[in-house]
């Protein structure tokens, strides 16, 4: 069995890791951790464990932590991930990160669009965790920075356009949804039930949201060139799920049916991606509770724009399955262990 910490398991992310781990073979979570809920039952904080997890929480000491776990996920918020994580690699420990800390690459551009990197000499060795995109990097890698939600949606959603060179990519438009649990657990006046419920509105408009670096990192390295987006994220009334709607223009003529058969080319043998038939779209309604990314394509004939519609759930393929996923990869398990179930409908 490999032994499992959970680093800010009194999360929503840390908690839906502790959902999906309990039902992996070869896993036992034996760590959680929460600040403010130190010395409860993670029962008690979430009811939905009763009588199947009744760990107590654990305050974050990363030596002794170390001592007892094989692989550590980092649940954490950005900043409080890249304090900790140095331990547990120094004691020679894998680590799934799910903070944004060692997603980009360069230690400006993160200094730019966070803050200050801690340790930039950790970057170099950290694997952006898009199984679809660097399986056999993740197999070797001992630190896996976990992808942001947005940018799992928008990257397998272009993945295929960008390495096909089938767009400009100087062209591309993101419209991105996300429930609220993509905000996380802690309180916010803006995501209080009266805040959210009953409207729909966009934020971080203008080139300003943290997640545009990630993707363009990503997406350049699709493209083979560096290339700049327009991201609006909208926060909608919904505990789960993200849809990300993609706008480009293709260098030449394509058709819906060339466009479908070029995606289930690219992700044929994938597990987690489902490519749709023409004509048939996504809704995050299909892929609540489960680890999948639907993608549908459409040709707007009018204007000659490709039409990406991709969707996740924000908490499974957008975080804590994926992270999964990527822990599979690197304990050398088979990739979909304890992650074949099916999404929650209606
Ligand atoms: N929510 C989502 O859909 C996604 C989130 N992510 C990323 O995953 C990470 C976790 O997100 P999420 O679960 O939503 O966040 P939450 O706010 O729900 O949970 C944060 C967790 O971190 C703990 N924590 C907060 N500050 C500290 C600190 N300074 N030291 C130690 N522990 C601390 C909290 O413990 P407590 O408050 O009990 O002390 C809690 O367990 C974040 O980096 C987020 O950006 C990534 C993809 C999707
Ligand atoms: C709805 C909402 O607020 N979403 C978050 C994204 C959460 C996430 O997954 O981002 P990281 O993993 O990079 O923290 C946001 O817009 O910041």
């Amino acid at each position: 069995m490999i032994k499992v910490a959970i680093v800010g398991a009194s999360g929503y992310t840390g908690v839906e890791l502790i959902r999906i781990l309990h039902a992996h073979p070869e896993v036992a979570v034996t760590c959680v951790t929460s600040e403010q809920s130190a010395g409860r039952p993670v029962s008690d904080v979430f009811p939905t464990l009763r009588g199947r997890c009744d760990l107590i929480l654990e305050s974050l000491e990363p030596v002794g932590i170390a001592g007892q776990v094989d692989v550590v996920f980092t649940a954490l918020p950005h900043k409080a991930a890249m304090a900790v994580v140095p331990t547990f690699l120094k004691m020679g420990k894998d680590v799934v990160d799910l903070s944004a800390d060692y997603r980009l690459h360069d230690a400006d551009v993160y200094g730019k669009w966070y803050e200050k990197h801690l340790t930039p000499e950790l970057l170099p060795q950290a694997v952006y965790g898009l199984p679809e995109l660097r399986r056999d990097k993740i197999r070797e890698a001992n630190l896996i920075a976990n992808p942001g939600c947005y940018p799992t949606s928008v990257i397998l959603g272009l993945a295929p356009l960008l390495k096909g060179k089938v767009i400009d990519p100087k062209s591309i438009i993101v419209d991105a949804k996300s429930g609220t649990s993509g905000a996380g657990r802690s309180a916010k006046v803006d995501n209080l039930y009266c805040e959210v419920n009953e409207g729909f509105k966009a934020y971080g408009v203008g080139g300003v949201h943290r997640h545009i670096p990630e993707i363009e990192q990503e997406l350049a390295l699709l493209a083979g060139t560096p290339l700049t987006i327009s991201f609006t994220p909208h926060l909608v009334p919904m505990d789960r799920g993200i849809l990300s709607t993609i706008y480009s223009v293709p260098t030449g003529k394509v058709t819906a049916a060339e466009l479908v058969t070029l995606y289930e080319a690219f992700y044929e043998g994938e597990p987690f991606v489902r490519v749709l038939p023409e004509g048939v779209l996504p809704s995050t309604a299909h892929v609540r509770g489960s680890n999948f990314c639907d993608i549908g394509v459409v040709v707007d004939e009018r204007t000659g724009r490709i039409i990406v519609v991709s969707a996740i759930d924000n908490l499974v393929k957008g975080a804590s399955g994926q992270a999964v996923q990527n822990m599979n990869l690197m304990c050398g398990l088979p990739e979909t262990l304890g992650l074949d179930f099916l999404g929650i409908f209606p």
